[in-house]
């Protein structure tokens, strides 16, 4: 049996970088970016009115002209104009070209203007480029506004957008596959017979993968029948590009799941690793054009297979196509607690933010790895090391959020 810490190394170690696709500016919301974002001129591409006012030329302003001579309007979306000449202005827009020959802005509010003639105060503070947003001075042409490896977010598509990129190289989506398997489990559209349960585990854990930005997900569930379990599974593994499995995988006489995947030719990184729950984990990983594509064989019991898809194969995935790691906080423990077992322990929890800044967190009382009613009422669960027995109120150990 491994520890919590070697498995978790085994699979982000064997987890490489999926391929890349190009799709349209909407679809790559939440997708990590893989191509960097160039500005295709500079930005702002010419100097630009910050105010609704006149521009003029600053010189003639601070050698003592008050009146100026308006020669036109500059809206925006119009292009540059020029002043006449130093002694006169042009009415401007937020957003127009700033004219030849004009320096700065001055905005409405300061000035008057009475037949034609813009009259301006004394004291004003005007010089080169006074209420004007210069061109380049966001970023030159050709400067990398956006380097690649990072998540798709509002401000990258406004970047993306400003630079006239319709469509962004993105990481492709994985297809992942959620394979249930067991004679009691029932569809939850069904009346279940008293000696059966209805399938939770596999729309559960669709909902938390959905959550986590991976969209693309099958549910699959198979009886307990070795024959069909390997029908499917090979097919599956044909054409999805990862397979999350719940149940089946420890020591029940109809626990097919480890052997069958052996027998497909998935290869073995680790299984048992010593935590409650999850304790009978599985993961591998098998090839496929090219590509090592990753198994999570997760225990058929609701809150480990949960808790499971959140310690291990959600962060796997993430680091899989790039996005940012759903990292753990730190959080210190309401209450004493105490667990013999040589086992890390994973304990569901409410969180408590205080006014002080600091995370609190009150775990739950829960009865078996069977009981999600409990876990319900939580906000994450707190990592508890194995190599301690006893953790005191307010000591701070890492807790990992429930997906959303
Ligand atoms: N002799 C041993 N027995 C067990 C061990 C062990 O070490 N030695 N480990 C226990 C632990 S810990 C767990 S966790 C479970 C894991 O079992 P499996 O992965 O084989 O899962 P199943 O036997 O198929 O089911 C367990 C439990 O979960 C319910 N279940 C399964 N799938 C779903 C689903 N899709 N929706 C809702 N509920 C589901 C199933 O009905 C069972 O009650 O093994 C222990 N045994
Ligand atoms: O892993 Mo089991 O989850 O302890 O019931
Ligand atoms: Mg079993």
């Amino acid at each position: 049996m491994i520890t919590v810490q070697e498995a978790e190394k085994l699979i982000l170690d064997s987890i490489g970088e999926i391929e890349t696709e190009t799709v349209s500016i909407d679809a790559a919301l939440g997708r990590c970016l893989r191509e960097p974002i160039l500005a295709d001129r500079a930005l702002p591409p010419f100097d630009r009115a910050t105010l609704d006012g006149i521009a003029i030329n600053s010189s003639s302003y601070n050698t003592g002209q008050r009146k100026f001579k308006v020669a036109g309007t500059a809206p925006a979306g119009a292009v540059q104009q020029e002043l006449p000449d130093v002694k006169s202005c042009l009415e401007i827009m937020t957003g127009a070209p700033l004219p030849r020959l004009a320096d700065c802005v001055v905005k409405i509010e300061d000035i008057e203007i009475k037949n034609d003639i813009a009259h301006l105060p004394d004291g004003l503070q005007l010089d080169f480029h006074t209420a004007v947003h210069s061109q380049g001075s966001d970023a030159k042409a050709g400067k990398e506004l956006l380097a690649p490896q990072r998540l798709v977010t509002a401000k990258e598509i406004a970047i993306a957008a400003s630079v006239g990129k319709s469509e962004l190289v993105v990481s492709k989506s994985p297809h992942i596959a959620i394979v249930s398997t067991g004679d009691e489990l029932v569809s939850i559209d069904q009346a279940p017979e008293p000696h059966q349960i209805r399938r939770s585990n596999d729309i559960t854990l669709a909902a938390a993968l959905k959550s986590s930005g991976f969209a693309s997900v099958e549910l699959v569930h198979i009886a307990d029948d070795q024959e069909q379990i390997e029908t499917k599974l090979r097919e599956l593994m044909t054409r999805c590009d990862s397979l999350i499995l719940t149940g089946g995988i420890s020591k029940g006489k109809y626990d097919y799941i480890p052997e069958t995947l052996a027998k497909l030719g998935v290869s073995i990184r680790f299984q048992w690793v010593s935590q409650r729950p999850g304790k009978p984990m599985w993961y591998g990983q098998f090839s496929r054009d090219g590509n090592r594509l990753p198994v999570f064989a997760l225990p058929g019991n609701p809150v480990s297979c949960f808790t499971c898809l959140r310690r291990y194969a959600i962060p796997a995935l993430e680091k899989w196509v790039g996005l940012p790691k759903s990292q753990p906080v730190y959080a210190k423990l309401e209450h004493d607690l105490t667990f013999k077992p040589e086992l890390t322990l994973f304990l569901p929890a409410v969180a408590d933010p205080r006014p002080s800044g600091e995370l609190w967190v009150k775990p739950a009382l829960f009865n078996t790895s069977g009981d999600f009613v409990s876990v319900a009422q939580t906000d994450g669960f707190i990592e508890l090391p194995k190599a301690r027995k006893v953790f005191p109120e307010g000591e701070a150990f890492q807790f990992y959020p429930w997906p959303r």
